[in-house]
């Protein structure tokens, strides 16, 4: 090769590289931007697009709204969740609005939500729907055949037996979370499918939760039953026609009320994994979207 066919062959091979290095750039640039904007915060304005159309005909709002992970942070014990202060004002404004009905559906013991969120005026569903408190202090509890319920304190003996440290049973009366959030990580899988034996031998359902498992019974209700009977209690049969309905929630149980709500509501699922499969509406990454979520909402019905 002479000398000027080495040199342009040398620079040619110069251009491939810088071309390759910026496509390189310009993939990992995109890719960055992408999951950023998968990740990223919806504002005001975003909830215009979801909800603007939506209730548009004035029809009543009815917010129903989930506890952990949806209105306060996931937190190392449930007793350490709290709601932060915007969110509290948020929600304590929209509690006393006439124009909207609230509801709040927890997986916790229904006298345990209500004081978390400590309002009156809001009808409180716990035990995952099981048991319905309203502001007249009435309380409606789903029955459990007796075959099921006989059961309860039995497995929770034999859940006892398998708890060490780090894992813990939080006993609700008629469900139960087991908890192993505060186990080593590699101790997990080992936990959740001992647990998941000693419920499922007992007969209950066994769901995954957050760092938990949580022990239902197997009758016909869950969180989207109990958000049908709570709409059809407050508004009469006829709410899928006369009412707005919005929901959010980040864990599986809450699918149900996705489920019950396609169609004739908007859902929201909290999660920051933009793959995770879900009926809800829309996703949105976390608790501070929810806040975002109840100042639209404030602002209005404001007037
Ligand atoms: O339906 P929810 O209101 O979302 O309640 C679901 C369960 O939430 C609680 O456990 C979860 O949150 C705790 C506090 O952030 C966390 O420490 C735990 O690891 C999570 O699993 C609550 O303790 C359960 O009773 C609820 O069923």
């Amino acid at each position: 090769m002479d000398r000027q066919s080495q040199r342009s062959f040398k620079s040619t091979l110069s251009r491939i590289v810088i071309s390759l290095v910026l496509i390189v750039h310009v993939a990992s640039c995109f890719e960055l931007a992408l999951q950023l904007s998968l990740k990223m915060e919806p504002t005001l304005v975003d909830f215009d697009k979801y909800l603007e159309n939506f209730i548009a005909d004035n029809k009543n709002l009815a917010l129903l709204l989930d506890y952990d992970g949806t209105l306060a942070p996931i937190a190392p014990h449930p007793n350490l969740t709290h709601m932060t202060d915007e969110t509290k004002s948020a929600l304590n404004r929209i509690a006393d609005n006439s124009r909207i009905f609230t509801a709040v559906i927890s997986g916790r013991g229904v006298d345990d939500v209500k004081a978390k969120i400590g309002l009156n005026g809001v009808v409180y569903a716990g035990n995952h729907g099981l048991e319905i408190l309203y502001p007249n202090s009435t309380r409606y509890n789903q029955e459990i055949p007796g075959s099921v319920s006989g059961n309860y304190d039995k497995m929770v003996k034999e859940l006892e037996k398998i708890t060490r440290s780090g894992s813990w049973i939080e006993n609700k009366g008629v469900s139960l979370t087991f908890h192993y959030r505060a186990m080593a990580e590699d101790q997990h899988d080992m936990i959740r499918d001992e647990a998941k034996f000693i419920i499922e031998g007992f007969g209950y359902r066994a769901n995954q939760a957050h760092c938990a498992i949580e022990a239902k019974p197997p009758v016909h209700w869950h969180k989207g039953k109990a958000a049908e009977y709570i709409l059809s209690h407050n508004f009469g049969e006829e709410w899928r026609s006369t009412t707005k309905v919005v929901f959010a929630g980040d864990d599986t149980t809450d699918e149900d009320v996705c489920e019950i709500l396609k169609g004739v509501g908007v859902t929201f699922r909290v999660t920051a994994d933009p793959n995770l499969p879900t009926k809800a509406t829309y996703r949105v990454p976390s608790t501070r979207s929810i806040t975002t979520l109840l100042n639209w909402i404030d602002q209005k019905f404001s007037n």
